[in-house]
């Protein structure tokens, strides 16, 4: 029995690399029964005799998951944002960061179009993404949003992490791509065009080895709902709620009715941006909306 990493799946089979080898793998019929698909990016167990003839026996416990791209154990995901075509929207951009903060990913974001904008457009953008930087999110921004080095500036993070792409369609994560490794871009185009011959069924998906990391070759999001977050600590996603929920009066508070809430204080003083508050209270709204399970009749959930 051998330990690797399934660095890529294609048609059924699934490639481990562990040491220097990469071996080819099917997963045992167990798994199947079980509803257990291995995805990439997952530590497994696994018997070969030759590099190309192996069993996947067990899949080492997952960090977190995606669907889209269906990758495990993902460290941090470049949210990409534009700043016009489609606009800016704060909305949209804290919604992935919260999303990303339930799993565990770490964000960084990553503005694109800002070559489109005039000089009094940038300078406000400017100021609302120096504040994500301030809150710990690393941000990268460019008058040019692809010049050689801002690239640097975001393939430096990503040495020993597992890296994936995220944002809104028409956001330029292809075109980002391909400023990144466009090797990794032709190769994702090349199974699309097999793809859609219909040569193969299962979905592809591959990390490459870039700047000391792994970055997926599938850029993607699952869902951009909240379902999977709870009410009462989608606070706790908001790093910038979490660094003052100490000084708000009551334990739990979840910054909305309550009297003597920091976060309230922190919007009004103008010290915390008040569209990540609105944005916050939306979410609550959208999740107090949310219909009950066991009302949805007649549908599994
Ligand atoms: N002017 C300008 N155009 C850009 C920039 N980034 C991307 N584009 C253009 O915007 C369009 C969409 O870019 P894509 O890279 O295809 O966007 P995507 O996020 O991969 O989109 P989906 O595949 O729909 O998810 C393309 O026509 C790009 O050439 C940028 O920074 N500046
Ligand atoms: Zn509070």
């Amino acid at each position: 029995m051998a330990i690797g990493q399934i660095r890529k799946a294609l048609s059924g089979f699934y490639y481990v690399k562990s040491g220097d080898a990469l071996y080819q793998t099917r997963a045992r019929g167990n798994f199947r029964k079980r509803r257990l698909a291995p995805l990439v990016g997952d530590r497994v167990e696994f018997s070969s005799t030759s590099p190309t003839d192996g069993y996947i026996l067990a899949i080492q416990k997952r960090h977190n998951q995606l669907k889209r791209p269906p990758v495990a154990n993902v460290d941090q995901a470049v949210v990409v944002t534009s700043a016009v075509k489609p606009d800016f929207n704060s909305n949209l951009l804290d919604r992935f960061l919260v999303i990303l903060e339930a799993k565990e990913i770490q964000p960084l974001i990553y503005l694109t179009k800002t070559d489109l904008l005039d000089e009094a457009a940038l300078a406000k953008l400017t100021t609302t993404l120096a504040y994500y930087q301030k809150i710990g999110y690393p941000v990268f921004m460019a008058p040019d949003p692809y010049q050689a080095d801002n690239i640097a500036a975001l393939i430096r993070h990503f040495k020993d992490r597992l890296t994936v792409l995220t944002g809104q369609s028409g956001a330029g994560k292809s075109t980002l791509i391909n400023h990144i490794a466009p090797e990794l871009q032709l190769q994702t185009a090349a199974v699309s065009e097999s793809l859609s011959r219909g040569k193969h069924t299962t979905r592809h998906v591959e990390l490459w080895p870039l700047a000391d990391g792994l970055v997926a070759d599938t850029p993607g999001f699952s869902s951009l709902a909240l379902t999977d977050l709870d009410l009462n600590t989608l606070g706790n996603l908001f790093p910038d709620f979490v660094a003052l929920a100490d000084q708000c009066k009551y334990r739990g508070c979840q910054h909305d009715h309550e009297p003597g809430c920091a976060v309230k204080a922190a919007v009004t003083a103008g010290e915390l941006l008040a569209s990540r508050y609105e944005n916050y209270l939306q979410f609550r709204t959208e999740k107090k909306a949310e219909k009950p399970v066991y009302m949805k009749e007649g549908r599994s959930k």
